[in-house]
């Protein structure tokens, strides 16, 4: 029964051995989501992706597609996906490949529509196992567009992509998206993320510990900076105040209290720092606020949950 979800995680776990590659995750993606899969090394980013294809079993908990069986979909031809793993047919030309998936998928593409779309066009003859890493992934792309599907996994997808072919790929994804369909990516490339996705997933030990617009998640980690310099000449300013600053995250103090001091911030709210300095009465030189990317914010987030989980481990 299709009830307007994609997909969902439900108190989902699974682990090999004793490791816990997914551990209780919960998560309900909705038509027409654009969503970034990140973590670092080991995170459950795959595990998830395997779970959610139905390629493995959760030990606890229930992944559903579109309210189904993940396999229930996928037969119905409503997901595509272009996994790391897994080799490609290789006594076979591209063109053949292609045209062989268009023909098999329930509701499939014209297999030159498809060609085009890939940019596979001109190795069409080329057979399979003589591709470079990029034309490869070309290949799987085209397999995971070779129809009409309402998902689209990509794990890694861009990876031994060049500039172009990268860009070129990005733009075909969005347009999958403008059709309403949900894209779902993993990847390490923290600027796709943040300039592709409309929602970004942050996985860190199996855990969701993120889950917002890359804008948001930016703001929970303080990924604003705040920065100036406070001149003795200019009066003395207590720490304290500084510390109490509304929308502050983070506060580094240099250089000496009776010279100039730099004051480095980052803050949830950097402009209700900049309104609460002032406020106090505190007048900065060389005011400066720049954005922090979502490589920073990503950064600050997973080493805030391994802080978190090894105080947890030593307290046990
Ligand atoms: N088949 C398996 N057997 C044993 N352990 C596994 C297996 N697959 C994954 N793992 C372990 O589960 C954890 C999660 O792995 P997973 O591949 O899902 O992470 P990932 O986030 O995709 O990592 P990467 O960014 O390196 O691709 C890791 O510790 C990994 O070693």
């Amino acid at each position: 029964m299709d009830n307007g979800e994609v997909a969902a995680f439900r108190q989902v776990s699974k682990s090999y051995g004793k490791v816990k590659a997914v551990n209780g995750l919960d998560l309900t993606l909705y038509p027409g989501q654009t969503v970034a899969l990140l973590g670092p090394n080991g995170a459950g980013k795959s595990s998830s992706l395997d779970l959610l294809l139905g390629l493995r079993e959760p030990d606890q908990g229930s992944v559903t597609l579109f309210g189904g069986t993940p396999r229930a979909a996928i037969e119905a031809g409503r997901v595509g996906a272009m996994l790391q793993s897994g080799g490609l047919m290789t006594d076979v030309k591209v063109g053949e490949l292609v045209k062989l998936a268009c023909d098999v998928h329930p509701r499939g593409h014209k297999p030159a529509e498809v060609m085009h779309e890939a940019g596979l066009e001109e190795i069409a003859d080329r057979r399979v196992d003589k591709l470079s890493g990029g034309q490869e992934q070309r290949v799987r792309f085209a397999l995971a567009v070779a129809g009409a599907n309402d998902l689209i996994v990509l794990d890694e997808p861009t990876t031994g992509m060049d500039v172009s072919v990268r860009q070129h790929f990005w733009a075909s994804m969005r347009r999958q998206a403008d059709l309403g369909r949900t894209v779902l990516f993993a990847t390490h490339y923290l600027e796709e993320a943040d300039s592709i996705a409309d929602r970004v997933l942050v996985l860190h030990r199996g855990r969701l510990i993120a889950d917002g617009s890359s804008a948001e998640i930016k703001a929970r980690a303080g990924a604003r900076r705040v920065s100036f310099e406070l001149h003795a000449a200019d009066g003395f300013v207590d720490d304290t105040l500084l510390r109490a600053l509304p929308g502050l995250a983070a506060l580094d103090i240099s250089g000496p209290a009776d010279a100039v001091r730099t004051v480095r911030i980052r803050a949830t709210d950097a402009d209700a720092v900049v309104a609460g300095l002032y406020r106090a009465g505190c007048y900065p030189r060389g005011l400066e606020v720049t954005s922090l990317g979502l490589e920073q914010a990503f950064l600050t987030i997973t080493e805030a949950a391994e802080a978190t989980e090894l105080a947890e481990e030593s307290a046990r």
